[in-house]
């Protein structure tokens, strides 16, 4: 199989493993990216079987939308039963790098509300230390310069991602050659830089399950057990 069937074989999966959770007020977390979108294609099969969505991306919400599956704002809702979304990079531990899309910081908020994060990844994303993805961060366009230089002390060497604007009206700078050992530690030294809005370690609030993609299929991997 090629990534991209790789890709719908764990969006398939996916919706075949929310699918028994799902009951008539349920609201359902979605992701972005390309892997996303097939999982988005996937639910409109399920359409009738749950409440709504939350969408961590406007062109997330746009295909929702377009499959005429609702999409609430996250306010209005109470709970997200589960969230389903792709990685850049994914280690042993389930710690994520994302936001290759620029949607790092809706993405963590709807994960962090969520009661269960499951990752799909084909087998690609999985690394054995986290970094070789350069490591997207959101920052106040003002504070651009200010968070570069902070970079460059923790020993990355950032990037300024040109013509990207986020859903927020923020900047993102992809920060090179890292070598991620300690991600918790590392994900909550950049938060605390001035000016940024949120990096794209999701090593505190990690994968809870990870559908993975492989010449053997879709492994189900849970945080914890690892790989079998
Ligand atoms: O974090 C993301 C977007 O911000 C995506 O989940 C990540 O970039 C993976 O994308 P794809 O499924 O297209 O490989």
């Amino acid at each position: 199989m090629n990534q991209d069937q790789l890709k719908r074989a764990v969006a398939e999966a996916a919706a075949a493993y929310i699918a028994p959770k799902l009951e008539s007020d349920t609201i359902v977390g979605v992701g972005t990216g390309s892997t996303a979108n097939l999982f988005i294609d996937c639910l409109a099969e399920l359409k009738g079987k749950f409440d709504g969505t939350v969408a961590s991306s406007e062109a997330s919400a746009e295909r929702l939308k377009a499959h005429g599956i609702p999409v609430y704002d996250l306010n209005a809702v109470d709970d997200v039963l589960v969230y389903v979304d792709g990685a850049d990079e994914t280690d042993a531990h389930l710690a994520l790098i994302k936001g290759g899309g620029a949607a790092l910081t809706r993405e963590k908020i709807v994960a962090a509300v969520a009661q269960e994060f499951v990752c799909i990844a084909d087998e690609s994303k999985w690394v054995p230390v986290l970094g070789n993805f350069p490591l997207p961060v959101e920052v106040i366009p003002m504070a651009r310069s200010h968070v570069a230089r902070e970079l460059v002390k923790l020993g990355g060497d950032p990037v300024y991602r040109q013509g990207v604007v986020t859903d927020n009206g923020n900047a993102i700078l992809d920060v090179h050659n890292l070598q991620i050992r300690t991600p918790i530690a590392l994900e909550e030294q950049i938060n605390n830089i001035v000016g940024v809005v949120t990096n794209g370690l999701f090593a505190a609030r990690n994968a809870d399950v990870l559908l993975l993609g492989g010449a053997n299929g879709v492994e189900t991997i849970r945080a914890g057990e690892g790989r079998k």
